[in-house]
């Protein structure tokens, strides 16, 4: 991947921190330079290996880089095309992670000059925090990562996107701006969108006491809902027609269910539970998701103060790294349960024989997604 010596990255936020990180993690030679408008954030960037250099400013920023890497919400990248273009060089390549393409790509043939090629990037990674405190080296791995460049963009350059993108553990898929847009509307956008609503419902129309009841089905449905604000706010209007598109598509599904259930179709409505049941079996279990699948238990444990503690010191005393830890219910004087996951299969088989030998009960023991 050493088609470049020095990258640049504007917007050292959780994509902008997390490329730095990963490039370095998987031995990256070349130089990293930084900007972002917050200081504190290119120091902590700096701190965490994500970046060698802070620049000054995006001058020294872009000026010698042979690709920069956009990461800033997308409602600034008017302002910073602008600003890029002041400075870049002929024959640099410029890319982004915006989560929208046919805005941007529209945009960056407006304000960047014709010498520069432009290849739009949006990696399907992240999560629902932001900043650089959340970025890590492992975010891109094993997740697809959408490249879309225009029709004229040399094949060199693609191929060298594509290396950096390999480079990071990501899978490229270089797609239409119009076609990633409508897909990603569908599979990422809508959900947004479904899952701000429940959860503004929940409060809204019933009152703020029925949130102590919500159980895992409302946290798993709805995890995405605290997502940046403001970014996604970018994301509904520069994808809007797509967006609207799919809630009027969404309306219609939800008029389709409805009438089953008022005109009481049982038949009808178990076949629509069944369908989507086989549809959601059906996302592959060993293939690439956003996230590096993980060999997961569930314990069983008292809620009494220390039982964390002995539950993670039995797993690390036998030398068995937890990779997440979740406390999935913590009621007084009740039974909770703890999901631990592990990265390989015999872990999980390990964890799963010491914790039964020591009195845990494990009351559920999940498959690698
Ligand atoms: N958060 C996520 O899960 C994902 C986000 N994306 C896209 O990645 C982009 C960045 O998102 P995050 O990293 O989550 O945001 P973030 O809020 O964590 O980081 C953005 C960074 O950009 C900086 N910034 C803002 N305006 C700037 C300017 N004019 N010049 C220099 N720096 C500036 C901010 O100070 C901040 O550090 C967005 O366009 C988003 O659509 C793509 C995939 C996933
Ligand atoms: O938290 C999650 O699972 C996400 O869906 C993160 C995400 C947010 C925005 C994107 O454009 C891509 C991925």
């Amino acid at each position: 991947m050493e088609n470049f010596s020095k990258i640049c990255i504007v917007g050292l936020g959780l994509m902008g921190g997390s490329m730095g990180l990963g490039l370095k993690q998987k031995g990256f030679r070349g130089q990293i330079i930084g900007y972002d408008l917050s200081n504190e954030s290119m120091l902590d960037a700096k701190t965490l290996g994500a970046i060698d250099v802070i620049a000054e400013n995006m001058e020294q920023a872009v000026a010698d880089a042979q690709l920069v890497v956009i990461a800033v919400p997308i409602g600034y990248y008017v302002q910073v095309l602008k600003e890029v273009s002041f400075h870049i060089r002929e024959g640099t390549i410029i890319t982004d992670v915006g989560s929208v393409k046919s805005y941007v790509s529209k945009i960056a043939k407006a304000y960047l000059p014709e010498n520069i090629s432009f290849v739009g990037g949006h990696p399907m990674a992240g999560s629902e925090k932001d900043g650089i405190k959340a970025a890590n080296p492992f975010l891109y791995e094993n997740a697809y990562y959408f490249l879309t460049p225009a029709a004229d963009t040399a094949k060199g350059d693609i191929q060298k996107l594509e290396n950096v993108v390999k480079m990071l553990g990501a899978y490229p898929v270089v797609i239409s701006c119009e076609e990633h847009d409508q897909i990603v509307s569908q599979i990422s956008h809508l959900p947004h969108f479904v899952a701000v609503v429940l959860v503004n419902m929940v409060t809204q129309n019933y009152g703020i006491s029925y949130l102590p009841f919500v159980g895992g089905g409302f946290r798993d449905t709805t995890r995405i809902a605290s997502g940046n604000p403001a970014m996604w706010k970018d994301i509904f209007f520069f994808n809007r027609d797509k967006l609207l598109q799919g809630i009027v598509n969404l309306e219609e599904s939800v008029t389709e269910l409805k009438e089953m259930i008022i005109n009481d179709q049982e038949e009808a409505v178990l076949e629509y539970l069944k369908n989507a049941k086989l549809i959601r079996d059906s996302i592959p279990r060993h293939g690439q998701g956003y996230m590096a699948p993980l060999y997961e238990i569930i314990v069983s444990v008292e809620d009494r103060p220390g039982v964390l503690g002995e539950l993670t010191q039995l797993v690390g005393a036998n030398h068995i790294n937890i990779k997440e830890i979740e406390i999935l219910h913590s009621r007084q004087e009740e039974q909770g349960a703890v999901r631990l996951a592990f990265e390989t299969c015999s872990d999980q088989k390990r964890a799963l024989e010491i914790l039964k030998d020591s009195g845990f009960s494990l009351t559920f023991c999940k498959d690698k997604e």
